[in-house]
C-alpha cells in the first residue's frame, strides 16, 4: 500500500485526519518535531505540535537544550487537544518526569485513540533526550497507554535493565520485545538498524526490525527487512519512522500495515539523504514522492 501516492487523504473542503507530535525541536532539521511535520505532510495528514525542549543542533550534534516545563507543555496540549483534537499522538524527546506526565494525562483526559511512543532516550552524540530520573515514569506512565512503542536497540536494553550488549541478534530483539509487552502497550515495533554497529557484524546487510503484539499467540513475532543502505546520512531515522507508523494510524490502517508503509517510507528517505552540515545529514523525506 502506498499511503504517499494517490491515497493521499486531505482534500478541500474535508477535515484531514489530524496528527499530534510531543517532541523536541531540532534547530538542524533532521530529527525531532521538523522531522516529525515533514512525514506527516508527506502522508497527507494533518501535522500539529507540543515542543517539550528546544534544541540548538546541528549535523555535528546537540549544543544545548533548553527545557520547558510541564506547565508549558501541558498549556500546548490543552489548547490543540480542547479545540482541534488528534486521531492520532507521537512522543518523542520528552527529557523530564514533569513531561512524562503531563503528556500521559493529557492522553487520558482527551482519549486519544492511537498512541505512538518513541521512547527516545539519547541523540547520536550521546546526549540525553530522556532524564534518568524520566525512564521510570515513561516506563510506568506512558507504555501502559501506548498502542505502539518504537524502541531501538539500546533503548529496548535501557528500558529492560538489560545490560548494553544483550541483544545480539533477531531472536534476541523478539525475546526483548515480547518483554517490553509486559510493561503494557499493545504492539512492540523494535528496530534493529543499531544492531550491526554495536556488534561489528559484518554480515548485517539488512536492516531486520522486529513487531509484536499482545493478541498475537507467544512466539509470534513479524520481521520486516530491508537491505542497509551504506549512508552516514541517517539523522533522523526514528523519529520518522515513529511518525509515519502515527500517521498510517491516523489514516485508518492497521499496526501491522502501518508499520510496513513505515518502513518502506523511511528507507526511500535514507536512501535519497542529503548531507546537509559537516556531520551526519538528514533524511529527505519527499523522496517518497516519486
Ligand atoms: N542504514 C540503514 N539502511 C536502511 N535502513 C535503516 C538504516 N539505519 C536504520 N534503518 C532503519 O530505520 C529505522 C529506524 O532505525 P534505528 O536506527 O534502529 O532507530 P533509531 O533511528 O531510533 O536509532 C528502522 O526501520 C531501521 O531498520
Ligand atoms: C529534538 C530531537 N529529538 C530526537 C532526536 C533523536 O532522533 P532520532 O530520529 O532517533 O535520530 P538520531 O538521533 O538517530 O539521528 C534528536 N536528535 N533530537
Amino acid at each position: 500500500m502506498n499511503m504517499c501516492g494517490d491515497e493521499r487523504s486531505a482534500s478541500a473542503g474535508m477535515t484531514p485526519p489530524r496528527v499530534l507530535t510531543i517532541a523536541g525541536s531540532d534547530s538542524g532539521g533532521g530529527a525531532g518535531i521538523q522531522a516529525d511535520l515533514k512525514t506527516f505532510q508527506e502522508f497527507g495528514v494533518y501535522g500539529m505540535s507540543a515542543i517539550t525542549a528546544v534544541t540548538a543542533q546541528n549535523s555535528l550534534g546537540i549544543q544545548a537544550i533548553y527545557t520547558l516545563d510541564e506547565n508549558a507543555v501541558q498549556a500546548q496540549l490543552d489548547s490543540v487537544l480542547s479545540d482541534i483534537g488528534a486521531d492520532a499522538v507521537k512522543t518523542g524527546m520528552l527529557l523530564s518526569p514533569g513531561n512524562v506526565l503531563a503528556v500521559a494525562s493529557a492522553i487520558r483526559q482527551y482519549g486519544i485513540r492511537h498512541v505512538v511512543v518513541d521512547p527516545v532516550l539519547y541523540a547520536k552524540d550521546g546526549s540525553a533526550l530522556l532524564r534518568q530520573e524520566a525512564i521510570l515514569t515513561l516506563r510506568n506512565e506512558l507504555l501502559p497507554i501506548a498502542e505502539v512503542v518504537t524502541p531501538n536497540v539500546p533503548e529496548a536494553c535501557e528500558l529492560l535493565g538489560w545490560a548494553e550488549d544483550a541483544i545480539r541478534s533477531v531472536e534476541d530483539m523478539i525475546q526483548a520485545a515480547r518483554r517490553l509487552l509486559e510493561f503494557g502497550p499493545q504492539y512492540v515495533f523494535l528496530k534493529g538498524g543499531h544492531l550491526a554497529s554495536i556488534h561489528g557484524n559484518a554480515k548485517a546487510e539488512d536492516c531486520i526490525d522486529v513487531l509484536v503484539s499482545r493478541a498475537s499467540s507467544k512466539n509470534e513475532a513479524l520481521l520486516f527487512q530491508a537491505q542497509r543502505i551504506l549512508s552516514k546520512h541517517t539523522h533522523g531515522t526514528g523519529c520518522t519512522t515513529a511518525s509515519a507508523i502515527a500517521a498510517g494510524l491516523a489514516l485508518g490502517i492497521s499496526v501491522e500495515e502501518a508499520v510496513e508503509v513505515a518502513k518502506r517510507f523511511v528507507t526511500k528517505a535514507i536512501e535519497a539523504s542529503v548531507p546537509v552540515g559537516r556531520g551526519v545529514g538528514s533524511l529527505w523525506h519527499a523522496a517518497n514522492r516519486e
